[in-house]
């Protein structure tokens, strides 16, 4: 049996899948936690990833291995290859201003033609931006950008500091993948280029960037290593790695036609297309994939940890919060959650706070608000799904994944939210897979292609009126 490995190095944790190449099978799995917050520093995504690994029963039988992991995040490496200060992550906000002025400088139409999206917060290139006005002596010592997926698989293959890593700070062995490089807002995905322009716009001189990976290139291999008790044994292909969105299209094997709505941290709406889209309103990013094709994508920042604040608001876990949601009814007697808690980067409000809208004495009941959270989340991906149609996705599938996706009362609102059938997969982490499929591409030269179940296809049971007030009070809101 040769087994590969595939990684989910996503917001809040990191999550190791071990599968048998030839029939897919999930033969081992491991899992650790991040700190929470939106900067962090690298070195803890590092011990994630070695305790996800220990979990999961270790490489020594694994032939090859890839990084998928979250978008976007800044890590910023001096000469030595020691990261200067935590990374930023793709949920930080702090760069909005540095987004408006990035935009204003090359103009919406110009960003989008030469990096596929309009920069919002989230995007590293305003992260930079940030860093050169802020931390002016920080941004000074910039010799390399990296995404959180290319500084693991770096560390992975035995580079970094003299101090922590056999081969050293060689910043030239940084790779990366189109996907990842698509989140950067200084790459182009039509022509495969960075823009150095934009790079330097934004940091203020030039800086080593990661070499871009196609999909079944290798990054390399392994070297042997151990580290906090964990031993990474030497010569297991490393693949390159891509951004969590991308990991999850290739987990899935999503075709045409399939949308995927995914509900972890960030709220993901994206389909996989044959030519890229370049959205001048900066509604839908336009990334690459990791299949060699392009991946237009609206992200949201509050998802699952809307619901996750209401439980604990409400006092029940997630199996209560969906007991209670299914006792309302749709549109929950008219109590609509527009959820900001963390403002919102689609619609691009980086400061906007959530807001309970339609509270009466007969309205403000749990069961309401249990239904209201899930209700607001999902009317944020479906206003997503109709900006992925405009860009000329014709979706007749919306595939259901995610933490918040096996949650009996987030399936139902699904169906009645999307006007589009819903098919919920099994539970799995779809991220990882993705990176066991590129682990397994990078081995063999050959996409491996394992089939996936479902568990559910909730029946279609459109109720505009959910919609139809969400939009009211949004529109109210922001004029
Ligand atoms: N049954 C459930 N109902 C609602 N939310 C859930 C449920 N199970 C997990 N979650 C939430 O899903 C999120 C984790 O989802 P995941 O897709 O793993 O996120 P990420 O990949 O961003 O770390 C957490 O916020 C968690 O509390
Ligand atoms: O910013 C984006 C996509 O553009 C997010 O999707 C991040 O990639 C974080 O992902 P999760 O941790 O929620 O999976």
């Amino acid at each position: 049996m040769t087994l590969v490995a595939g990684i989910d190095s996503s917001t809040q944790s990191c999550k190791v899948v071990i599968r048998d190449l030839e029939s897919g099978e999930l033969v081992r799995q491991g899992r650790a936690s991040h700190p929470a917050g939106t900067e962090v520093d690298p070195a803890f995504w590092w011990d994630a990833l070695l305790a996800a690994l220990d979990a999961a029963g270790g490489l020594d039988d694994v032939a090859a291995i890839a990084i998928a992991g979250q978008q976007h995040g800044m890590v910023v490496l001096d000469e030595g290859g020691e990261v200067i200060r935590p990374a930023l992550l793709w949920n930080d906000t702090r760069s909005a201003d540095a987004a408006r002025a990035l935009t204003e400088e090359f103009g919406a139409a110009g960003m989008a033609a030469r990096t596929g999206s309009v920069p919002v917060a989230s995007f590293t290139a305003t992260k930079l931006r940030w860093l050169r006005d802020a931390e002016p002596s920080n941004a000074g010592r910039v010799a390399a950008v990296a995404l959180p997926h290319d500084w693991l698989t770096w560390r992975l293959r035995g580079f970094g500091p003299a101090s922590v890593a056999p081969l050293g700070p060689v910043l030239e062995e940084l790779v990366t993948d189109r996907s990842d490089a698509s989140g950067t807002s200084y790459w182009n995905p039509r022509t495969g280029e960075y823009d150095r322009e934009l790079l330097i716009a934004c940091l203020g001189h030039d800086a080593v960037l990661p070499r871009v990976l196609g999909p079944a290139e290798p990054a390399g291999r392994t070297v042997a290593l151990s580290a906090s008790g964990v031993s990474i044994p030497a010569g297991v292909v490393v693949g390159a790695g891509a951004g969590d969105n991308a990991g999850a299209a290739l987990g899935l094997g999503a075709n045409e036609g399939d949308v995927v709505v995914s509900i972890g941290t960030s709220g993901t709406v994206f389909a996989v297309t044959g030519e890229p889209s370049a959205d001048e309103t900066g509604t839908v990013a336009g990334f690459a994939d990791a299949s060699g094709a392009f991946l237009p994508l609206v992200a949201t920042l509050n998802a699952a940890r809307v619901l996750d604040s209401t439980a604990a608001l409400l006092g029940v876990d997630h199996a209560e919060l969906g007991t209670l949601a299914l006792q309302a009814p749709a549109g929950s007697d008219g109590l609509v959650l527009q959820p900001y808690f963390e403002g919102e980067r689609t619609p691009n409000l980086p400061t906007a706070t959530a807001t309970l809208f339609g509270m009466t004495l007969a309205s403000t009941t749990r069961p309401n608000l249990a239904r209201a959270s899930i209700e607001g989340l999902l009317c944020g991906l479906a206003d997503g799904l109709d900006a992925v149609r405009r860009v000329g996705v014709v979706p007749t599938r919306i595939l259901l994944i995610g933490g918040a996706a096996f949650n009996p009362a987030v399936q139902a609102a699904a169906a009645q939210v999307f006007d589009v059938p819903v098919a919920v997969p099994e539970p799995g982490e779809y991220v990882a897979d993705g990176g066991a499929v590129q682990a397994g591409w990078a081995l063999t030269g050959t996409r491996p292609t394992w089939t996936v179940s479902l568990a559910a296809a909730p029946a279609p049971d459109h109720r505009p009126v959910i919609r139809e007030q969400y939009a009211a009070h949004a529109a109210s809101v922001q004029g």
